[in-house]
Parts: structure tokens; C-alpha cells; sequence
């Protein structure tokens, strides 16, 4: 299979959705540990039991895999299912991102160079610029696109016939597509925050990839505090597993992974210093909320987008907040959890 990243534009501007961008070398690793087969995608159960059928199918019939959407916040392996469904289908899996396709062209030239049944994966696929929209509707539809060829009076139209192909769309917020776009996805897969079990399975495997020692109970520790997220578990074992050589014998245990975590300012239940923030905000500035998500965003100094996408949604799965039409909550357990009175 050949793998070509950012085929267009050269690297992404910063990625509006991680925390921090991934550095290259943090990229290299997340590559290195990302399952290669659907058998070694732990968890999301439903969505690989649907994929699982329906590239079967795809194939058993030698027609394009229908185009997939798959949604859900950052971290939860978008890209790696992606990559994976190319590998399954056995074939090759072309990778852009929407803010990196700018003019029409950018995207007919990518969509003119698949060969049939090829996967087109777009990233962030809920910043295309509406003018590139335009030509994926009839690319999705009829295998299609228009364009223009020339300038003023001489300027025409011009069909052209593209191979079938499975458009892939990654997005963190399905609600920001268009309705005509999401419409023309006939697989829509929304990805799950991982259970503690499912995660432990993640951090064994990355373990053992990466030479780590490692007990049962200090994978389970490092997955229970990992926010549901596989790119925060790889993260947290890394830095976990450099806090056992230095400051134990090598063998991270849950003895020390705990005391590792905690240097590392996640708590308990946890929590990392943001979702704390968050929190804290609602609950000592804001009463426990009813608050709105801007004045959130200033009182802890974060981009609502950020907010939006990678605090909140880990918080509302925990049940420590809800989104009510008047604004964001702190919930019973929330108070709880920093030992504080419930409101009456
Ligand atoms: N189901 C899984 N099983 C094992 N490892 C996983 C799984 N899902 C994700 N990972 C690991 O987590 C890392 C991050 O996943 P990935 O890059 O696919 O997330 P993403 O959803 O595309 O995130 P973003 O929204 O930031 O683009 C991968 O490098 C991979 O090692
Ligand atoms: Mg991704």
C-alpha cells in the first residue's frame, strides 16, 4: 500500500483540534504504534463490526467501499481506522486535510490522480472551503467533477470522469458539517471514549512495542487515568515509563505509575490540569453554572473551539457537566469530586 501524507500544501497549519500539536518525533511514534488490521483495533465495537461487513461486502462485489465518516473527539483513532480500511480493502489511501485544500483545483487534482477503488481520506473535513464542497458533491455522487478550464468568454466547463473511490471524511464535530455533505456518506461511524479494559489492552500492546516493563495492575493505572483516549494512554506510558527508570527500578508498577501520574498533575479520577480548570471556573466563579461557553473560555483563558472539542466532551461522558440551552453545569458529582457542598 502507498501512503502519501499531505499530498497537497506540504504540512497542515497547526491542527485546530489537539491540545498541543504533535511533534515530529511524538507523530513518528504515534505512527509506529498505530494497529495496522482491524483484528488489532482494540475497542469500538460497533464501528468495527459494521466496517468489518461492509468492506467484506465492497470486496466480495469488487466495487468501492461506500464513503465513511468517521466522527468523534481528537485522539480516538480517526486516522488510525482510516489507514486501516485502506489496508483492508488492499488499497492505496491518499491523506489530506480540509484546511489544506484551498482551490478547487488543489482537489480535482488529488481526485483525478486515484486509481479505482483507492481510499481519499480528508482530515478536518469540516473546514473545506465551500467553493472545494461544491466539487466533492458530484465526485461523492456520480463519480464526477466540473471544471473550468480558461478564463473570461473563452472560459467552459468540463466533465470528467473519475474511478470509483471511497471517500474517507475525519471529523471532531460531525454537527459543523453541511447537511448535503454528511448526507453523501453512506457509513457513518461515531467514535467512543475507550472503557479502562479496553485501554489497558492499548497500553499492554504499546508496552510491549515500545520494550516497556510493565505489571497488570500499572497498565490498568495508566489506562484508567488516560480521559478514554488512546493517544493520551501512549502518552502518559511514555512518561510513565521514564519516571520508573529514573526514580524505581524500570518496571512500572501501579505503585508507580501512580506516583508518576500524580507528578504529572492528573489526579485521581483523571483529570488532567485543564479539566480541573474547567471545573474550577464553573464552580467557584460561576455558582456551578448555568454559564455560557465564552465566558468559560475567559475566565480560563482557552479557545472555545478547544473547549468545545477536547475538554467537554470527556467531562459530559464522566458525568461532571452538562450542556443545558442555558449554558454549561457543573453536576452533583463534579461538586463532589473537589469536596465541595452540593447546591440545593
Ligand atoms: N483502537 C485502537 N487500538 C489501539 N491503538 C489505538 C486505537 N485507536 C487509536 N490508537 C492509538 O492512538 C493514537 C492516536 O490515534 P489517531 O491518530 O488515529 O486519532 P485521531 O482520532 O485521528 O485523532 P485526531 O482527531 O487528533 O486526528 C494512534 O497512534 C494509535 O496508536
Ligand atoms: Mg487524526
Amino acid at each position: 500500500m502507498i501512503e502519501t501524507d499531505n499530498l497537497i500544501g506540504g504540512a497542515p497549519e497547526r491542527r485546530l483540534v489537539t491540545q498541543q500539536s504533535l511533534s515530529q518525533q511524538e507523530e513518528a511514534l504515534e505512527r509506529a504504534l498505530r494497529p495496522k488490521l482491524l483484528d488489532e483495533y482494540v475497542g469500538q465495537k460497533k464501528a468495527r463490526e459494521q466496517l468489518e461487513i461492509f468492506i467484506e461486502a465492497a470486496k466480495k462485489r469488487g466495487e468501492a467501499l461506500d464513503h465513511v465518516l468517521l466522527f468523534g473527539p481528537p485522539g480516538l483513532g480517526k486516522t488510525t481506522l482510516a489507514h486501516i480500511i485502506a489496508r483492508e480493502l488492499g488499497v492505496n489511501l491518499r491523506q489530506t486535510s480540509g484546511p489544506v485544500l484551498e482551490r478547487a483545483g488543489d482537489l480535482a487534482a488529488l481526485l483525478t490522480n486515484l486509481e479505482p477503488h483507492d481510499v481519499l481520506f480528508i482530515d478536518e473535513i469540516h473546514r473545506l472551503s465551500p467553493v472545494v464542497e461544491e466539487i466533492l458533491y458530484p465526485a461523492l455522487e456520480d463519480y464526477q467533477i466540473d471544471i473550468m478550464i480558461g478564463e473570461g468568454p473563452a472560459a467552459r466547463s468540463v466533465k470528467i470522469d473519475l474511478p470509483p473511490f471511497t471517500l474517507i471524511g475525519a471529523t471532531t464535530r460531525a454537527g459543523m458539517l453541511t447537511n448535503p455533505l454528511r448526507d453523501r456518506f453512506g457509513i457513518v461511524a461515531r467514535l467512543e471514549f475507550y472503557t479502562p479494559d479496553e485501554l489497558t489492552k492499548i497500553v499492554a500492546r504499546s508496552a510491549n512495542l515500545l520494550n516497556v516493563q510493565l505489571s497488570g495492575d500499572g497498565a490498568f493505572e495508566v489506562a484508567r487515568r488516560s480521559r478514554g483516549t488512546p493517544r493520551i494512554a501512549n502518552r502518559l506510558l511514555r512518561r510513565v515509563r521514564d519516571y520508573a527508570e529514573v526514580k524505581a527500578d524500570g518496571v512500572v508498577t501501579r505503585e508507580v505509575a501512580d506516583a508518576a501520574l500524580a507528578m504529572l498533575d492528573v489526579d485521581h479520577a483523571g483529570l488532567d490540569v485543564m479539566d480541573r480548570k474547567l471545573l474550577q471556573a464553573i464552580l467557584e466563579k460561576f455558582a456551578g453554572g448555568p454559564v455560557g461557553l465564552d465566558n468559560i473560555g475567559a475566565a480560563i483563558g482557552e479557545s472555545t473551539d478547544t473547549i468545545e472539542d477536547v475538554i467537554e466532551p470527556f467531562l459530559i461522558q464522566q458525568g461532571l457537566l452538562q450542556r443545558t440551552p442555558r449554558g454549561r453545569m457543573a453536576t452533583a458529582l463534579a461538586f463532589q469530586h473537589f469536596g465541595l457542598p452540593a447546591k440545593e
